[in-house]
């Protein structure tokens, strides 16, 4: 972790579709990290994203204190961004603008789009900053990467872009690089899953690991024939919020199983169920398969691949990925996610002054 020269202490917050993962730091130390879990049932009863947030709100609060923390020793808040509109990466302080956007659902919905909200709140109550820092839209992708075969349609960077960055960095001191000068392919491997190739501190092309794009994941369909999908959406006359929520949480294991629980799925893969291991395969397969596309973008000169998120704690899953990819370069497993740490730290090179906080401005329309 980065060292700090204050001793600042910063709340790290980072809402999830079932969960709220918060932090304490201080002086380059982590004091504690919680996993809120939510009652899936009781998220689905609030009318609207502000109801939500002051629910979440209030269960920080409560967790907080339990640890027998004051929140009025808290020195700033660093929360994981959401759909914005495409941003630079770095750490950006919430504003006005932001939360307008993000109340609106101007750019979609995501479960991080609460981050900010949730922040802002606290912050106004305590009087001090709150930031996002590299949220799911930075964007850094090559002109190149983004067209595509249809005039007006264009691809778009939404990714697991603070854990990605946060973990290529660790892998990358691992082989004594700086960032700056690595060539690196990253999965993040969660309920979605998004491979970006990054190219010397930039992730020049990635999946929207969102919409219809790159490997299918636990809860994601992945990209997809687009006249069967046309099909599909008449048959069933889905509106676009209808194909978005059937396409980025009903997608892929939930789609097949009824789960979005990768444990549940390999269970039943080693176990002899057929139809469970062939999707399974099936999304290393996929997997693998975008890491080879990303091999090509970096022109072969790849100094790792790193598999990182939840399903990298599966052995077989690593293993499946591995066995058609270490060809191309090492693979470094970082199982799980750093992300309160990256936020963190985010949050640490603007309070010391390493950085500026970015401003995030309504776009022009
Ligand atoms: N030991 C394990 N073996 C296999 N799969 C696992 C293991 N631990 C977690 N997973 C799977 O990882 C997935 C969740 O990963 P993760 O926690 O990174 O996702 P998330 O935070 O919910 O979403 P995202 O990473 O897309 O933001 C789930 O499908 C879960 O079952
Ligand atoms: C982080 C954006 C992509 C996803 O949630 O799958």
């Amino acid at each position: 972790m980065k060292t700090s020269k204050k001793a600042y202490r910063v709340l790290t917050l980072n809402p999830g579709s079932t969960s709220t993962k918060i932090g304490l730091y201080e002086g380059g130390r982590c004091l504690f990290e919680k996993n809120i879990r939510h009652d899936v049932e009781a998220l689905k009863q609030h009318a609207d994203l502000k109801a939500e947030t002051a629910w979440r709100k209030d269960a920080v609060i409560a967790a907080v204190d339990q640890e027998g923390v004051r929140l009025d020793h808290v020195d700033a808040i660093s929360a994981r961004g959401g759909l914005l509109h495409p941003l630079e990466s770095g750490t950006y302080v919430i504003n006005d603008a932001m939360l307008k956007d993000l109340q609106a659902g101007a750019y979609g919905s995501h479960a991080s789009n609460g981050g900010a909200l949730i922040a802002s709140e606290l912050a106004e109550l305590l009087h001090i900053p709150a930031y996002i820092v590299d949220p799911v839209v930075v964007d850094e992708m090559d002109s190149v990467a983004k067209v595509t075969g249809l005039k007006g349609v264009e691809r778009t960077s939404i990714f697991h872009a603070l854990n990605q960055k946060a973990a290529a960095r660790k892998a990358a001191a691992a082989r004594g690089l700086a960032y700056e000068e690595s060539r690196l392919i990253v999965a993040h491997l969660g309920g979605g899953i998004t491979v970006g190739a990054h190219n010397c501190g930039r992730v020049v092309d990635v999946n929207d690991g969102l919409h219809g794009d790159g490997p299918f994941s636990p809860e994601r369909a992945g990209g997809l024939p687009v006249d069967e999908t046309a099909a599909l959406l008449l048959e069933e006359e889905l509106n676009r919020n209808e194909l978005r929520r059937k396409v980025s949480k009903e997608g892929g294991l939930m789609s097949h199983f009824g789960t979005h629980d990768a444990q549940v799925v390999e269970a039943r893969a080693l176990h002899g169920d057929e139809e469970a291991l062939l999707v399974w395969d099936a999304m290393a397969y996929n997997v693998a398969k975008a890491v080879g596309a990303k091999a090509s973008v970096l022109k072969g000169r790849v100094d790792a691949i790193v598999l990182t998120g939840g399903l990298a704690y599966s052995e077989d899953f690593t293993t499946k990925v591995k066995n058609r990819t270490d060809w191309i370069a090492p693979v470094d497993i970082r199982a799980g996610e750093d992300e309160l740490e990256a936020l963190y730290e985010g949050a640490l090179r603007v309070l010391e002054g390493e950085e500026n906080a970015k401003t995030y401005a309504a776009a022009v329309r």
